[in-house]
């Protein structure tokens, strides 16, 4: 069986059920998402939304509200008052009034954002009408970084269809949805952070490429040099890691390329963890291998934050919504 975050929840589910808040609580597929991850045991759902949006989109599905799934109203919580409070001590360093504090949290991103920082829900997604930049400045602003976060990113989690070629395999690609254009040093730190991302939600050791367009050397020029540096610097920094680069992304896929383009690679050929040199790269590298590929792909996760967050794609399904809430869980018990 695949282990995707859905299988992977359901093989060793937490303690305590988890609550995930999906702030777009109106969308036919977040609200379907929301109601095939509660009846799978992944989690309760708060919908956050006009209730009366909320309502009549779940009667479009034949549900409505229930222990396991409760919706949130941002114009008329009893929480609005205490999130607003909350919101304007983050933000008033930024100029932010409690006037505009409490005008920004009936935005349904940032309440459903406020909920998990206050501590009522166990994370958050979001994205399926949201544009990532909103979503993810959302998370950072409200949740924040991770005490031993260097920085938050992004990556994609990529499963191979049925019939898929030879070597097809589960792949994590990153950065593909957030730092657009990566230094040497936030490379490494993004290729580390995918590193423990591998672990937590595919459960695999992650083998690390390097990618660009040039292998080993065959191209010289400024942007290689910045990919072999970052190797370098995750090298120095966490030297148990297993990584390669540069590598361009046959050699890096392929064995019987890898073989021949990096003879002394170990990661040639069989790397599991893919990360771009910027995002045009990863952005539209994860689209073809999803849209051309026939992979699924889970995404953008978001990694570095204090406490889940994640980003959908506009383009999403009401599959990929659950499947999100179960990464979104998997990452709150790691
Ligand atoms: C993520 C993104 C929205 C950041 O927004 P931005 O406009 O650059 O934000 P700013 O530079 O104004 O920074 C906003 C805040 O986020 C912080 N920040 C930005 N990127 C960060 C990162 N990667 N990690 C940690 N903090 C970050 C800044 O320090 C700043 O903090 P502050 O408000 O407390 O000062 C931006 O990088 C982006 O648009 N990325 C591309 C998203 C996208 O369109 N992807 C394609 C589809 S998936
Ligand atoms: C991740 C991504 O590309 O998101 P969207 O398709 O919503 O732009």
């Amino acid at each position: 069986m695949t282990k995707t975050p859905i299988n992977l929840l359901l093989s060793d589910p937490p303690a305590h059920r988890a609550t995930i808040a999906l702030s777009e609580g109106t969308d036919p597929r977040v609200v379907q998402g929301g109601l095939n991850a509660i009846q799978a045991g992944l989690a309760d759902i708060i919908l956050v939304g006009d209730t009366e949006a909320v309502q009549a989109a779940l009667a479009d599905q034949g549900a409505e509200a229930s222990d396991h799934l409760t919706i949130h109203d941002p114009a008329t919580s009893p929480l609005r008052d205490s999130f607003a409070e909350a919101f304007f001590d983050l933000r008033k360093h930024k100029g932010v009034d409690m006037q505009a504090a409490q005008a920004a949290v009936q935005s349904p991103l940032i309440y459903a954002a406020m909920l998990v920082r206050m501590g009522h829900a166990t994370g958050t997604v979001g994205g399926a009408v949201a544009t990532t930049s909103d979503v993810v400045r959302t998370a950072i602003q409200v949740i924040g970084k991770a005490p031993d976060a260097a920085m938050i990113s992004s990556f994609f989690l990529m499963y191979p269809p049925e019939q898929a070629t030879p070597h097809a395999r589960a792949m994590l690609y990153s950065d593909s949805g957030l730092v657009i254009y990566p230094s040497a040093d936030e490379l490494a730190e993004i290729a580390a952070a995918s590193a423990r991302s591998c672990r937590t939600l595919m459960r695999d050791e992650p083998k690390i490429a390097f990618l660009s367009f040039s292998t080993k050397g065959s191209a010289r020029h400024e942007k290689v040099t910045k990919v072999t540096e970052a190797l370098a610097k995750l090298q120095a920094a966490h030297p148990d890691l297993h990584a390669d680069g540069e590598l361009q992304f046959d050699a890096a896929f392929v064995p019987s390329v890898g073989a021949s383009k990096a003879p002394d690679s170990d990661i040639a050929g069989q790397a599991n963890v893919m990360i771009f040199p910027n995002l045009d790269a990863g952005n539209i590298g994860y689209k073809m291998t999803q849209r051309l590929g026939g992979y699924a792909a889970i995404g953008p996760i978001l990694q570095g934050l204090a406490k889940p967050a994640n980003d959908l794609s506009r383009g999403c399904s009401a599959e990929d919504v659950t499947q999100m809430i179960a990464v979104t869980v998997l990452q709150a018990m790691d």
